[in-house]
């Protein structure tokens, strides 16, 4: 049985291969890592596995540090940091690489191997038409000095294998899975040098780990079966063997493991939506990982609420309605001035294109200058600012919803041609013409108190409930849902709710010709 660490020095790591975006899936294994480190105040490692050359640009890397930081990790040694067992890109790793292709040389647990591609595969066929699990069945084990160096002459260039012992079993523990044994006779030799000289990923990964201390290795379950191949490597070179927990993995609407060549919904693309980090970091670890609190959860909480025996053998799957959910705990958790000045919110508010596009109906409105003239009046008004988002937060879930509702309450010329909810329409029309006017006189009267105001309405229009409030919403907002009409109503002031109150009379004639 594994010793278990101490929590005086757990280490874990994230070890990414920068060969794309980082999907939900990369993301909750690199929280729950991070959580482990955080939980104990053990280390936390980034080490980017940037070995296939092939798939590994630049972009991805910038890209990848920036996401992981986005999403509020930090880590205590890695490629942009350094630290203490560097360097942390495998690419820089090389030669320490070698050294130990060369111990296992030289004990003879490695060995080059020339087979052809077809060779391979004219083996794994006749293996799978035996009924056999394909494997390599050891052709260049045992060649002798001259058989080598004839194919050396040839110029091929060989891979390296590791030779893995004839028999016995392997015992794998799991911190999620439990134990496992292997028959060590079923593994075959396997490749842990690529015929370009660049390590195999069991060789690398293994390594790494080992030589930089890191004791908990918490990663997908698409590493479960690479883990006796693993554990043989650290032992044939006398190196410490880690923990090992494989967390299940997510799944997309498909059935299919989320993937990053597949462009899997991406950290990026939440940021972009708008999604609060704090939202995605208490989403992803509620997923597959219990926790009894129900409320957000602030980094502390989360870290000391993880534990590697909380994580479900379950695959997980993406549930964008159990995201937003979690958005809207967070946008709840912040305060009105915080929530104004949501950096994501600043950059709607700038976004000329996503006026553009609520205003669809009307782009005249745009190039009269409408965003211009909302944004100074709000700009200049630090308490129209609180109270527009006091009336409105419940009904935020994006930026994009809030800069919806600040043209609702604000704009006067657009609001004719405004997006219209069919909901919203529909009210307007089944309410009596002589309706309007009479909202329009009593308002006027009461001098824009929404108390006195609906009262009195409700008393000479006979009106009430629903059939009162619907129409009033719909005139003013446009839609059939929203915030408290009696804090918009300030908002939207009595000159906007006249004129809003007289086209909706007008709405109602023309649905009725
Ligand atoms: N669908 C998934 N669910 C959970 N974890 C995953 C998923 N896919 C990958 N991981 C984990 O994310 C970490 C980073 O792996 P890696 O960079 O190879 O991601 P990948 O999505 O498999 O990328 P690629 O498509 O390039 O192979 C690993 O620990 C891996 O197990
Ligand atoms: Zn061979």
């Amino acid at each position: 049985m594994a010793q278990y660490y101490t929590t005086m020095n757990l280490k874990s790591r994230f070890a990414p291969s920068p060969t794309g975006y980082l999907h939900l899936g990369n993301a909750r294994t690199a929280l729950f890592a991070w959580l482990a480190a955080r939980a104990v105040a053990g280390r936390f490692v980034l080490r980017l596995e940037d070995t296939d050359q092939s798939r590994s640009p630049q972009i991805y890397e910038k890209a990848l540090l920036e996401d992981l930081r986005w999403l509020g990790l930090n880590w205590d040694e890695g490629p942009d940091i350094g630290g203490p067992v560097g360097p942390y890109r495998q690419m820089e790793r090389l030669d320490i690489y070698q050294k130990y292709y060369e111990a296992l040389l030289e004990t003879g647990q490695a060995y080059p191997c020339y087979c052809s591609a077809e060779d391979l595969a004219a083996e794994r066929a006749v293996q799978r038409a035996s009924g056999k699990s394909p494997r390599y069945g050891g052709r260049c084990r045992h060649l002798n000095e001259g058989q080598r160096s004839d194919l050396e002459a040839r110029s091929i260039q060989p891979v390296l294998r590791y030779r893995v012992p004839d028999s016995g079993m392997l015992t794998v523990p799991d911190r999620v899975w439990g134990e496992r044994s292997y028959a060590l006779a079923d593994l075959g030799d396997f490749v842990i040098r690529r015929s370009d000289g660049s390590p195999a990923f069991f060789f690398a990964n293994a390594l790494d780990d080992a030589l930089m201390g890191v004791n908990l290795v918490l990663r997908g379950e698409d590493h479960l079966s690479n883990t006796p191949r693993q554990i043989l490597i650290l032992q044939a070179l006398d190196l410490p063997v880690p923990e090992y927990a494989h967390l299940p993995l997510l799944l997309g609407s498909d059935g299919q493991p989320l993937s990053k060549r597949h462009g899997a919904a991406s950290l990026r693309d939440l940021q972009f939506y708008g999604y609060l980090p704090e939202a995605v970091r208490n989403y992803l670890a509620r997923l597959g990982h219990h926790y009894a609190e129900t409320d957000l959860l602030d980094d502390q909480a989360l870290a000391a609420g993880f534990s590697v025996e909380k994580i479900s053998r379950a695959p997980g799957h993406f549930d964008v309605v159990q995201l937003q959910h979690w958005q809207r705990l967070a946008l709840q958790a912040l305060s009105d001035t915080q929530l104004w000045e949501w950096r994501d919110l600043q950059y709607a508010l700038n976004d000329a294109q996503l006026w553009k596009r609520l205003l669809a109906a009307n782009l005249s409105d745009i190039e009269n200058g409408l965003r211009e003239k909302i944004l100074k009046a709000v700009s200049e008004d630090e308490n129209l600012q609180i109270q527009f988002v006091a009336a409105v937060r419940a009904n935020v879930l994006f930026p994009e919803d809030a800069v919806d509702w600040l043209i609702r309450c604000f704009a006067d010329e657009a609001f004719a041609a405004l997006e219209k909810e069919d909901t919203a329409i529909a009210a307007l029309a089944e309410t009596p013409a002589e309706f309007w006017p009479l909202a329009a006189m009593l308002l006027q009267q009461s001098a824009g108190d929404y108390r006195i105001w609906t009262k009195t309405l409700q008393q000479e229009s006979g009106l009430k409930g629903k059939s009162l409030f619907m129409p009033l919403r719909a005139a003013l907002t446009g839609r059939s849902h929203g915030p408290e009409l009696a804090a918009l109503l300030p908002l939207i002031g009595m000159e906007r709710a006249q004129q809003r109150l007289h086209t909706a009379a007008s709405v109602l004639s023309e649905a009725r010709n």
